[in-house]
């Protein structure tokens, strides 16, 4: 199952494009994270996913719909924005009333429990809660209102460490335990690696590399060994970035094929070197583009 299909997917804000030629397909059961510098885009997928914002070109569906197209639509999909918007003149029970009254597969006793662990006074004002209690507040509802999908902007970047340990713990019980889907923009890849098992890289409005997280970490290989030409490498790898001292070149490159070559000295990469490689060096081969399943 696809809960997530986009095609050419673009959103244009006067003569600049926030996202461009957007195409994706994530898999249903998976977690996604997406990751990439400020101003990337993220926001604007998510937004465009959730139904919150019109693309400019191109398709999208989510969870076999259209995204915002009604209230059966409503109900598969749980946004928790950046800014983790709450009522503020509303109590923190009046929000589960209100998400018992909105979602029709609502988890009261989920939500409670929740607020509870998280010591929220139900009877507090959203608006006199701390921008992290306002992010758990905004998470629970997320959880509780048991979507198919669940999209998340930078749903931890507001919590304690603990709280955000626990969060991302409560989140991979929820797919575990109901099959959630969860695409989740976030700037702390350790984390990313820690429940995702995919990954979107988007640079500069455009999706840099998308894939299993597993199958990024096999394909990508350091090599360093006597200077050389890169127009001497195999053509099935693919060179993300290149660094020549006067006898030495280390090459980031991605191949599915084993590096034979006893020239070079291989060493595999972190996520994290990954992501930094593709945030920081512009395309240099074939866009590295995967339909993710
Ligand atoms: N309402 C808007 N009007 C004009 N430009 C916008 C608007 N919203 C976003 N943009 C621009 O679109 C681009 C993408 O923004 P977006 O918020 O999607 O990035 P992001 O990857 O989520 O960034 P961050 O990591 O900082 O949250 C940015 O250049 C931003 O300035």
């Amino acid at each position: 199952m696809t809960v997530l299909r986009a095609r050419g997917l673009g959103k244009k804000y006067k003569r600049r494009w926030a996202l461009a030629d957007c195409t994706l397909e994530i898999g249903g059961g998976h977690v996604t994270g997406l990751v990439g510098p400020n101003g990337a885009g993220k926001s604007t997928l998510l937004n465009i996913a959730s139904g919150m914002l019109e693309p400019t070109t191109g398709t999208i569906e989510v969870c076999g719909g259209t995204p915002g197209s009604g209230a059966a639509q409503l109900a598969k999909v749980g946004y928790v924005a950046q800014n983790t918007p709450v009522y503020g003149g509303l109590t923190v029970e009046d929000h589960l009333h209100l998400g018992a009254r909105l979602n029709p597969r609502w988890d009261d006793d989920l939500a409670r429990k929740r607020i509870e662990r998280i010591g929220l006074d139900p009877k507090q004002h959203a608006g006199k809660l701390s921008g992290g209690q306002r992010a758990q507040l905004a998470l629970t509802i997320g959880i509780a209102k048991r979507p198919e999908l669940l999209l998340l902007d930078e749903p931890v970047a507001a919590l304690d460490p603990l709280a955000r340990r626990e969060f991302l713990a409560d989140l991979m019980e929820a797919v575990a335990e109901h099959g959630l889907s969860v695409v989740m923009s976030s700037h702390l890849v350790a984390d990313l690696e820690r429940v995702c098992d995919h990954l979107i890289v988007l640079v500069d409005s455009q999706v840099r590399i998308a894939g299993d997280i597993d199958d990024l970490l096999a394909t990508h290989h350091r090599l360093t060994g006597p200077r050389r030409e890169l127009d001497t490498l195999p053509s099935d790898q693919h060179v993300i970035s290149a660094r020549h001292t006067d006898r030495q070149t280390t090459v980031l490159v991605r191949t599915e094929a084993p590096i034979l070559d006893p020239a070079w000295t291989v060493s595999g990469l972190t996520l994290e070197d990954v992501v930094l490689e593709y945030m920081t060096n512009p395309v240099t081969a074939r866009p590295a583009l995967e339909v993710l399943r």
